[in-house]
């Protein structure tokens, strides 16, 4: 079943005319999950914030974008803010900015929860331990208590899925989700992923330079190229056999890196013996 369908997306800047992105086309089925990949400045950010209206106003945005019989580029008002962040929610890529360094991250998740859910403040903070409890982070009671700087961008990364997955969302979006993060977090909340993936059948659309995420997730691909979609299809087909050179010179680019860290450490490794 189709979740979201995007067709003929062109994005504009009206004050210089620019073309930013142009003839995006795709469909996100249920439960499944599409990865956008394509250089800095290749018009990703600028494809997700289209799909919740939450473009710059200077820009302008053509085609359309279908989710469940309503066209998201012509949703207006109370329309589009009832499906986002309920329906539709986004995860941004430094869960730092998500949060305010005032307030617990317990007072957060309820005040959110209370807002998309119209629960009181009371079942707000039951459902968020719970929420915390279901994705398995530990002492969760403690983690409600602290405020933002007290805890590793992975954690506050977990804790905004948490968020998330509190409105029950047909469809994430996330914007590099992982970027901001060492490894051992980008691991954590890789696994998160994984979990929403198998456990709860929310489809995702996800941004990402790192294609071995994107290999670990994704079941479709879309590669953008100055804001032009060359190449898109399903993920295994597209990384055995990618068609576009541009496709060919990521996949390629991406082995080299692999190559260069592998070599470095075990430079590393000798220099260390
Ligand atoms: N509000 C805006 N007004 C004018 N141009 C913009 C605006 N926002 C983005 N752009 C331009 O649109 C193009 C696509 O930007 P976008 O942020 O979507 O790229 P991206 O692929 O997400 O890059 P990155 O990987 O660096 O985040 C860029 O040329 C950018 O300069």
């Amino acid at each position: 079943m189709v979740v979201l369908a995007m067709q003929n997306l062109v994005i504009r800047d009206f004050r210089t005319k620019a073309v930013l992105v142009n003839g995006i086309n795709f469909t996100l089925e249920r439960n499944s999950c599409l990865a956008i990949v394509g250089e800095s400045g290749s018009g990703k950010t600028v494809i997700l914030k289209a799909i919740l209206g939450l473009t710059n106003p200077s820009l302008e945005a053509s085609g359309s974008v279908f989710f469940d019989g309503i066209d998201l580029l012509q949703a207006k008002g109370e329309m589009i803010r009832r499906i986002r962040g309920r329906r539709i929610c986004m995860i941004l890529q430094d869960p730092l900015t998500a949060f305010d360094p005032v307030y617990t991250i317990g007072n957060q998740m309820a005040e959110t929860l209370c807002e998309h859910l119209q629960i009181s403040k009371k079942e707000a903070m039951k459902r968020s331990l719970f929420e915390l409890q279901r994705m398995n982070i530990g002492e969760p009671l403690d983690v409600l208590k602290k405020y933002p700087h007290q805890l590793s961008g992975g954690m506050l990364q977990r804790c905004m899925i948490a968020i998330v997955m509190a409105m029950k969302p047909e469809i994430i979006i996330a914007d590099e989700p992982t970027t901001a993060l060492d490894s051992i977090n980008q691991n954590e909340v890789l696994a998160e992923f994984q979990k929403i993936r198998k456990e709860y059948r929310t489809s995702l659309i996800f941004v990402s330079h790192d294609l071995k995420i994107v290999q670990s997730l994704a079941d479709y691909v879309l590669v953008l190229k100055d804001g032009k979609q060359v190449e898109y299809g399903r993920a295994e087909d597209i990384f055995s056999h990618p068609k576009h050179e541009y496709t060919k010179y990521l996949l390629n680019s991406r082995d080299k890196v692999t190559e260069a860290f592998i070599k470095a450490m075990s430079l590393g490794i000798r220099n260390n013996d």
